[in-house]
């Protein structure tokens, strides 16, 4: 089987040598026709075990191609991608079809797509357990166990067209659990929801992840859904750009306030991308001048290349 390449153990210095989920460098190549699209352009990720993050981004700037990749669903054209002990570009068929089935759940957008229309949502959530040969008593208390944790224990003879949109994705996240996954990841489940809806189906997560102890990764456009995790990544052209870390502060009062800020990435040679908007306030242009402060690095625009400094420069 699959599991990480080599039986070496993992060095510790290691690129996330400690991380659940590793993505160093990850490029994602569609070829259509004669044309290259790159999908992923060495995106770097590192996911700990038991966090709850979100990733947001503009249409088009890699965000399926990424889940994609995580879920086993496609290969990058290079790089190195991990989850837990899953080498995710050396997978065989056999090994990609176990993973799927026991180390990751997935959450789409269209609820349609999560749920078996002739089964009951008892009999959905059942289902992953029957493949993975759980026995019948087992299964039966899980399954209870779940859709009560998702609110829906009521509902659990329903079929998902006797459902609503949010209870449909409640069920969902119920099936996707069923195998103890290590990992659940969601792509716009709150796409289709109302914003009350949303904030159910947001709620059935946080129960996934704080209840089951399932790492969280969500996809979305949703700011209520990404103003509400510790972390949200943004991915633009393919690469993490920059994270918004959350924590909560408690004053001398004992008033607690979430603080978020914003973080740029820098990569592992040391690359970082400033914001256009920073770049177009001060004139940074291809060459800047660092400055190693003892707490922080300052940037400044390139004096020489400013006009009257580049006249005095000027060869006669
Ligand atoms: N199967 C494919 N064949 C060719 N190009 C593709 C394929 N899948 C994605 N792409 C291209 O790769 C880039 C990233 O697409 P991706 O779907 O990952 O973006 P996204 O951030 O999920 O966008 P959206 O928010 O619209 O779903 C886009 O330029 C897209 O056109």
């Amino acid at each position: 089987m699959t599991l990480q390449t080599d039986a070496k153990p993992r060095s510790a210095s290691e690129f996330g040598a400690d991380a659940l989920i590793v993505c160093d460098n990850v490029v994602r190549i569609y070829q259509v026709e004669q044309i290259e699209v790159q999908a992923l352009q060495g995106l770097d990720l590192l996911v700990d075990r038991g966090e709850m993050i979100a990733i947001v981004g503009a249409s088009g700037s890699g965000k399926s191609t990424l889940l994609n990749v995580l879920s086993g669903l496609d290969v990058p054209t290079a790089g190195r991608a991990r989850v837990g002990d899953w080498d995710l570009l050396r997978m065989s068929a056999a090994d990609r079809l176990a993973y799927r089935r026991s180390v990751v759940g997935f959450i789409w957008q269209q609820t349609s797509r999560n749920l078996l229309p002739y089964l009951s949502a008892a009999e959905n959530v059942a289902l992953p357990m029957s493949f993975a040969g759980v026995r019948s008593r087992a299964r039966t208390r899980r399954t209870a166990e779940l859709l009560d944790a998702m609110g829906m224990g009521a509902k659990a003879a329903r079929r998902p067209g006797e459902l609503s949109g949010g209870e449909q994705q409640r069920v969902a996240i119920a099936v996707s659990l069923a195998n103890r996954p290590q990992v659940l990841f969601a792509d716009e489940p709150t796409g289709e929801l109302d914003t009350a809806t949303g904030a159910d189906v947001f709620a059935a997560l946080r129960t996934a992840n704080e209840s089951f102890g399932t790492t969280v990764v969500i996809v979305t456009h949703d700011a209520d859904v990404s103003g509400q995790v510790q972390r949200t990544v943004a991915i633009r052209d393919g690469r993490t750009s920059s994270e918004v870390v959350r924590r909560t502060e408690i004053d001398m009062w004992g008033d607690s306030a979430v603080i978020a800020e914003e973080y740029a990435m820098l990569d592992r040679a040391g690359r970082l991308q400033l914001p256009a908007e920073y770049r177009a306030a001060l004139g940074l242009r291809s060459r800047v001048r660092l400055d190693l402060e003892s707490d922080h690095v300052g940037v400044w625009p390139d004096r020489a290349r400013e006009p009257h400094r580049a006249r005095e420069v000027e060869p006669k």
